[in-house]
């Protein structure tokens, strides 16, 4: 109920009073469908069925109006009646249903960039621990099922007023009878909770295959490559054939559930009608007419019992999708670190240095291994920094830190002397340009790719920053130059293509501090020089780190920092730890030159 409240409150907040009106409207609709009923008496007392002995109240002056007319003039009357009746019921319900669209569609987008936002304003540690599959499943089959379910909670409302009313009128047509249909209703829903348990249950199950499937296919869509070239289509083809087994059962028993539901209440309200009219006309001898109208009463009111049921039936299946996406908000807004003046931010200028002081980071608290410790260094500004050490000893943990994307446990970032706390947070961001070891490119052109960054980018600039990259004669050769669409994450380009776009986007920024995590790495030794010496053209113009296992490309860096097992082992300029006998970084050296020459 707690999650049911907390999406009705979203939907309150999106369509505010237009939402009231609907409701009210539906209301109103459920009373004109009342005096439909209403106008079936006089119908049949004109025809003779029903008379005044059947225990029916209706308003003395309508009667005395009716009376006075002759019985073709009386008919006409009701008929037209009838007729004006049906047709402002239909035209309202058409109304109601193209606005019932709007707020629905309107709702699902509501929901869809509330939740959208929240995880891109979460931090860095929200998607280290959160499934990326997870993510894009709540943004998809989840969100539908919750936009739904609210909407199925509200027509719930709607029909449980609409009953009301019908009962309403229907008692004033006959008290006996509505309590009778009432009571049975009754009964028969209190019986019939074991559906909306199962329904529930049932629900549970969807959320898990759901989250499966778009696991499943992310992972092999993903890691296809991998798929081809060892063969493991078989073993693939084999897990979604299994998934699609456990989805036909799932599917067959939500209709189970809904089918047998609806089976009971159709063979409940047969068996109570037959019952009461074999007990009211064997034991009471009751007339005709009373007959007659019960059975109006229970044909008007059991169908609306059903679908109170059914709504509820639906509404509990979709109660684990509200929990997932009310939990995933809540994580998301707990995880916050954009606040929404992040676009008023300016870029800061580092002037003398980024330092971490005392800092040690570990990924997992409960877990004793630090990835970082004890980290005490300085960053100079305008200078190459270059981070080396073998894989695993923590260098893109030690540049998550100094960009803020990982908080450590214990020290801290420092700027110009300045902690970095949220309040500065985000300037750091807006001076950086980063460059990852798996570069991320949009399907899309490459000149959509580069103007991500900058969207007024002239051509000119565009060219500049291409040139900076080594990857303007490798564009210009391309067919569509610029304008050539380069797939999935760039799957059109070579790896080494990829990284000196993604290299050509980060210059097209004008960071102060540019940092580059194995950013050359899939180059070949003449584009790797081209961009050593586009960097070293930097040197002194902005703040260079570089994470680098190929040690020729640091040279000219100023400072190298050496991380072993998350702690810095060494730090200096390259000429003196390539000194330093014995050292990591003289080994690492050795080791590359002895690969070159053998
Ligand atoms: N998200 C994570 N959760 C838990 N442990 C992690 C996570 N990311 C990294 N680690 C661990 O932290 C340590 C440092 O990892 P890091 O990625 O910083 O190393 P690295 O020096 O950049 O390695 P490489 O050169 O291979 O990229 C490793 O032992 C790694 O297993």
């Amino acid at each position: 109920m707690e999650h049911l409240l907390y999406f009705t409150k979203q939907l309150h907040a999106y369509a505010g009073k237009i939402l009231y009106m609907n409701l009210l409207g539906m209301s109103f609709i459920s009373l004109l469908e009342g005096l439909g009923l209403f106008l079936v008496i006089p119908l049949l007392s004109i025809c003779g069925i029903l008379n005044s002995s059947a225990g029916i109240s209706l308003p003395p002056a309508f009667m005395n109006l009716l009376n006075g007319l002759p019985t073709s003039g009386a008919l006409l009357l009701i008929m037209g009646a009838y007729l004006v009746l049906v047709f402002a019921q239909s035209l309202i319900q058409r109304n109601l249903t193209l606005r019932d669209v709007r707020i629905h569609t309107g709702f699902i987008n509501y929901v869809r960039l509330e939740t959208y936002t929240a995880i891109m304003q979460a931090n860095w540690d929200f998607f280290i621990k959160k499934r990326k599959s997870d993510l894009i499943n709540s943004l998809t089959d989840e969100l539908g099922r919750v936009t739904s379910g609210t909407y199925m909670f509200l027509q719930f409302a709607a029909s449980t007023v609409f009953t009301l009313i019908q009962v309403g009128i229907a008692f004033w047509l006959s008290p006996m009878m509505t309590v009778f249909v009432i009571a049975c209703g009754l009964a028969v829903s209190y019986f019939s909770r074991i559906f909306i348990k199962r329904s529930k249950l049932q629900g549970q199950q969807t959320s898990e295959l759901g989250r499966s499937y778009i696991g499943g296919m992310t992972d092999h869509l993903n890691g296809v490559k991998d798929i081809k070239s060892n063969m493991l289509e078989e073993s693939r083809i084999y897990w979604l054939m299994t998934w699609c087994q456990k989805f036909a059962q799932e599917r067959l028993a939500q209709a189970k559930i809904s089918a047998n539901s609806q089976l009971y209440f159709k063979l409940s309200s047969s068996l109570i009608i037959v019952i009461f009219i074999c007990v009211s006309v064997l034991l009471f001898q009751t007339q005709g007419q009373q007959l007659i109208l019960v059975v109006l009463i229970f044909s008007r009111l059991w169908p609306r019992f059903a679908s109170i049921q059914s709504n509820l039936e639906q509404i509990a299946a979709a109660v684990p999708a509200f929990k997932t996406m009310m939990e995933l908000q809540n994580e998301c807004r707990e995880a916050r670190e954009i606040k929404d003046a992040a676009r008023s931010v300016l870029p800061l200028q580092l002037k003398h240095h980024l330092e971490c002081r005392d800092v040690s980071f570990q990924y997992n608290a409960e877990e004793e291994r630090f990835a970082l410790r004890d980290i005490n260094v300085r960053i100079r500004s305008k200078q190459m920094t270059a981070v080396i050490g073998r894989s695993g000893a923590g260098k893109s943990t030690f540049i998550d830190i100094l960009m803020g994307l990982l908080q450590p446990q214990r020290g801290q970032v420092w700027i110009d002397g300045v902690p970095l706390t949220s309040e500065n947070l985000l300037s750091l961001r807006k001076s950086i340009s980063y460059v990852p070891q798996d570069p991320f490119l949009f399907n899309g052109t490459i000149r959509d790719n580069l103007l991500l960054i900058d969207a007024n980018a002239t051509e000119a600039q565009l060219w500049e920053a291409l040139d900076f990259a080594a990857s303007a004669e490798f564009v210009s050769k391309l067919p569509e130059g610029l304008d050539t669409v380069i797939g999935d994450r760039g799957v059109r380009l070579s790896g080494g293509e990829r990284q000196r776009i993604v290299l050509a986007r980060a210059i097209l920024r004008k960071p102060s501090i540019l940092i580059l995590d194995e950013a050359t790495s899939a180059l070949d030794r003449e584009n790797e020089t081209k961009i050593q010496q586009a960097l070293e053209r930097l040197q002194g113009k902005l703040t260079i780190i570089v994470i680098a296992h190929r040690l020729s490309t640091i040279r000219k860096a100023e400072q190298v920092i050496v991380i072993d097992n998350g702690i810095i082992i060494q730090n200096g300029d390259y000429e003196q730890l390539a000194n330093e006998r014995g050292g990591l970084f003289s080994n690492l050296l050795g080791n590359q030159i002895t690969a070159i020459h053998s």
